[in-house]
């Protein structure tokens, strides 16, 4: 079983992933372990997991008929430490459909090893999961965004990716996917057009957009030049987390949704006194978290199952 503390210990010596002794990475039997523990003390046999971003916790506590977890409790869990991230698995039904949902995620920002941020991805897909939906609090980019305005995720840019920090770097485990992944059609076209629906269909077509997230590693917020390059290179929302879990979740065949809760825009001029900060981020996605846990709700209920076009 990895000991997250003492996997961080032997970590603190290591600045690149390249260093990091293969010896010391999760293995297939780790997730093994932490999934058998959780399927023999819940009921539940989820097909969707959910993670929760920034202030959307919320929605685990709509599930009925909870089994929850404190990530303490959970053998070989990692632990969060993010305000707004509460730090539990919960297990339970949206509209009859079983799901699990992290109510709290891990960011690398925290000191985490990428492996660790996603570790609980792989234990989704050991317990049977076949959609992920991400969630997570962002800073927009895209002029017609406001805060407030959701953001179905079309596409990412993984920053830390494209410089060499992936969470799939050491030796690749066959047995959850290849070793060179695709990921030109990462978020499922089908369940963005169920989601623009529902969206129609709930009146909310004004707040919602379709666009693409870009992970930057935090934890600090953009500078003004480096806003004015995300705007240029295409970037809708800009965020800290999400897109390690998505290209883990893609490896091992998993189908995948993302919504971004817009909670700022991202400062690009140098006149004006405006500062994004954390408080405000979690105020926003608390204000707005609602219609979001509506428009899961919605999808989870009408999402096709046992449809998995990856398996
Ligand atoms: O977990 P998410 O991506 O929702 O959290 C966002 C990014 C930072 O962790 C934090 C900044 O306020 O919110
Ligand atoms: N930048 C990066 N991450 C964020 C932001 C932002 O403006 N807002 C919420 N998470």
């Amino acid at each position: 079983m990895v000991d997250w503390v003492v996997f961080d210990d032997l970590m603190k010596d290591y600045t690149m992933l390249d260093d990091i002794p293969v010896t010391s990475l999760p293995r297939h039997d780790d997730y093994q372990r932490t999934a058998d523990w959780l399927l023999s003390h819940t009921k539940q046999r989820p097909l969707v997991g959910i993670i929760c971003g920034s202030g959307l916790g919320l929605l685990a506590d709509t599930l009925k008929a909870q089994d929850s977890f404190p990530y303490a409790e959970i053998p070989g869990f990692p632990q969060s430490t993010v305000q707004g991230h509460a730090g539990r698995l919960v297990f339970g039904e949206l509209k009859g459909r079983s799901c699990v949902c992290m109510q709290g995620r891990f960011h690398m920002y925290e000191g985490h090893s990428l492996c660790k941020t996603t570790f609980p991805v792989r234990v989704f897909k050991l317990l049977g999961v076949e959609t992920l939906i991400v969630t997570n609090a962002a800073g927009s980019l895209a002029d017609g965004y406001q805060p407030g305005d959701i953001m179905i995720i079309k596409d990412h840019i993984n920053f830390p990716g494209l410089s060499g920090l992936s969470p799939l770097n050491g030796p690749n485990d066959d047995k959850f996917g290849p070793r060179f992944p695709a990921m030109s059609n990462v978020y499922d076209k089908d369940l963005r057009c169920l989601a623009m629906d529902i969206v129609k269909q709930m009146g909310l077509s004004q707040f919602v957009h379709e666009g693409v997230y870009a992970m930057v590693g935090g934890p600090n917020f953009e500078t003004v030049s480096e806003a004015k390059l995300l705007h240029r290179l295409g970037v809708d929302a800009v965020g800290m987390s999400t897109a390690p879990e998505v290209l883990v979740a893609s490896h091992c065949g998993l189908r995948v949704f993302g919504l971004s809760l817009i909670t700022n825009k991202v400062v690009r001029s140098y006149d004006g006194q405006d500062q994004v900060n954390h408080e405000a981020v979690l105020e926003v996605s608390k204000m707005r978290s609602h219609s979001l846990q509506l428009l899961i709700t919605q999808l989870v209920g009408r999402m096709d199952m046992n449809n998995n076009t990856h398996f």
